[in-house]
């Protein structure tokens, strides 16, 4: 059987605003919005995984939280995995994306009505929106 590798990604969330990038390729994808991240290294956990995807792809430092409770198959030895994470230092800024964006819910709720985000970013679009809903509590 093959090893399933993990892909992580950031729900990053401020002032309730999401950061999306903008991926650059492959062309099926390309121009379409995402969650910033990588393949997690065999061995890495998934949390050091994402502070350095985020790190390289954005130039920012993240402490990472808890998940979103989907994740979603891409292939049979690939699974899609959101953490939540908090940028505790850098502004991001789109290394390896086309662009970067904030966006709010109205934003959000746009872009995946217009088919703007990468398909399997979709299953995260109610639990992300319900995010971007809450009140910041106490930090
Ligand atoms: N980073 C990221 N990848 C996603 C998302 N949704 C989604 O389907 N993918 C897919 C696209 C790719 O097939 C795979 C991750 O590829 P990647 O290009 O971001 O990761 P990487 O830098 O580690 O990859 P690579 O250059 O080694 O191929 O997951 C998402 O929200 N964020």
């Amino acid at each position: 059987m093959t090893a399933r590798r993990v892909v992580v990604a950031g729900a990053i969330v401020a002032d309730r605003r999401l950061l999306l990038a903008q991926r650059s390729y492959p062309p099926e994808v390309a121009g379409m919005w995402e969650l910033p991240g990588g393949k997690a290294e065999p061995g890495e956990s998934r949390e050091s995984a994402l502070r350095r995807e985020l790190r390289e792809e954005l130039g920012v430092e993240v402490t990472v939280g808890a998940a979103l409770k989907e994740s979603v198959a891409l292939r049979h030895d690939l699974v899609l995995v959101a953490l939540r994470a908090h940028i505790e230092d850098g502004t991001p800024r789109a290394v390896e994306h086309r662009a970067v964006r904030w966006v709010d819910a109205d934003e959000l709720r746009r872009l995946h009505a217009e088919g703007s985000l990468v398909p399997a970013d979709t299953a995260w679009v109610p639990e992300l929106l319900a995010d971007l809903a809450k009140r910041p509590g106490p930090s």
